[in-house]
């Protein structure tokens, strides 16, 4: 077990978890910085961007970078989420890899595994996440079977939902962090630009009820976010939706577009909430035709090389 027990030493570096979809990686990473940075949802791979989330402590800071699913490419986006993910591995210092409890280890995550085995310099910790939902022994076996597939520094079972665990994780990865002053500001909790973090919040709320028709054709641009001339407590907000199709876009817009009205206000709320600051929200919506294939259309929405 790492601790950093020394009041002397002061550590700083970066963490990302990995795993496949769906095993908790974003939740985990709320629960351990304490507050909603990166999006959560019950359909996978709904993390496109990396989204950073800072614990700050009197003996050390950790940077938690928040990848993407790792998974076999099937469009370019895929392919490019890929190289995000492989290149973030090699750049922190410490690797999250997570397995929920309460499902057998599969092909997906020896993939990752492998993946992972050849990425040699970056320590590995294994992370059995939401092991409030699993028995004990059910619990025990998978850390005995984690631990067949693959080389880990550390093995820690958690449950971000229960808060259980979160600070001995915390300390496992601080223990793997280089001696280093604070990198960022103290009590600063994510380095993401407000702008992309408001386009998060707006494509979770166009996603919501619909995730099953358009689960990955939604994608959010804000044109521009400033206060509104003469006021200091009001915030305007223009962004876009886009999405691949017409159809698409009849479906995000509603009848005489209620939808859309109400993606409007649920966004708007949230934001204040995020903010801290009221909102004024034009919301317009684009059809860019199959965008997830498009590099010049991958570029304007943000998706980068
Ligand atoms: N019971 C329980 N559920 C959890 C826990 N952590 C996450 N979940 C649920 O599992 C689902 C997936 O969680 P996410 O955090 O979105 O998973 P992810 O790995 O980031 O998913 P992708 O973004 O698709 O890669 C959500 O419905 C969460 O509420 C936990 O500790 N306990």
């Amino acid at each position: 077990m790492h601790t950093v027990t020394s009041p002397d030493i002061h550590r700083a570096g970066f963490a990302c978890f990995v795993g496949r979809p769906n095993v908790g990686k974003s939740t985990l990473m709320n629960a351990l910085v304490g507050s909603k940075v990166a999006i959560t949802s019950s359909k996978p791979q709904t993390t496109r961007r990396v989204i950073r989330g800072i614990v700050h402590r009197p003996d050390a800071q950790l940077v938690i970078v928040d990848t993407p699913g790792l998974h076999r490419p099937r469009t370019l986006l895929g392919e490019r989420l890929d190289s995000l993910v492989l290149s973030t591995l090699t750049e922190v210092d410490a690797i999250g890899f997570c397995v929920p409890a309460n499902e057998p280890i599969g092909k997906g995550d020896r993939f990752i595994a492998d993946k992972l085995a050849a990425v040699k310099k970056t320590p590995v910790i294994a992370v059995v996440t939401k092991c409030d939902l699993a028995s004990k022994e059910q619990i025990a076996e998978q850390l005995l079977a984690v631990s067949q597939v693959g080389e880990f520094a550390d093995i820690v079972p958690v449950s971000a939902q229960a808060g259980e665990q979160l600070d001995v994780l915390a300390g496992v990865l601080i223990g793997h962090m280089p001696e280093s002053p604070p990198l960022y500001e103290d009590g600063r909790l994510t380095d993401e630009p407000e702008q992309i973090l408001v386009g998060e919040l707006i494509r979770e709320a166009a996603l919501e009820g619909v995730r099953d028709e358009l689960p990955h054709s939604i994608a959010v641009v804000v044109d521009e976010m400033m206060p509104r001339d003469g006021r200091d407590d009001l915030l305007d907000i223009y962004a876009h939706l886009f999405v691949e199709r017409p159809s698409q876009k009849a479906i995000v817009i509603g009848h005489k577009g209620e939808r859309l009205r109400e993606v409007g206000t649920k966004a708007r709320k949230q934001i204040e909430g995020l903010l801290g600051t009221r909102v004024f929200l034009d919301l317009r919506i684009s059809v860019a035709k199959d965008w997830q294939r498009d590099p010049k259309q991958l570029r304007r929405l943000g998706f980068y090389d």
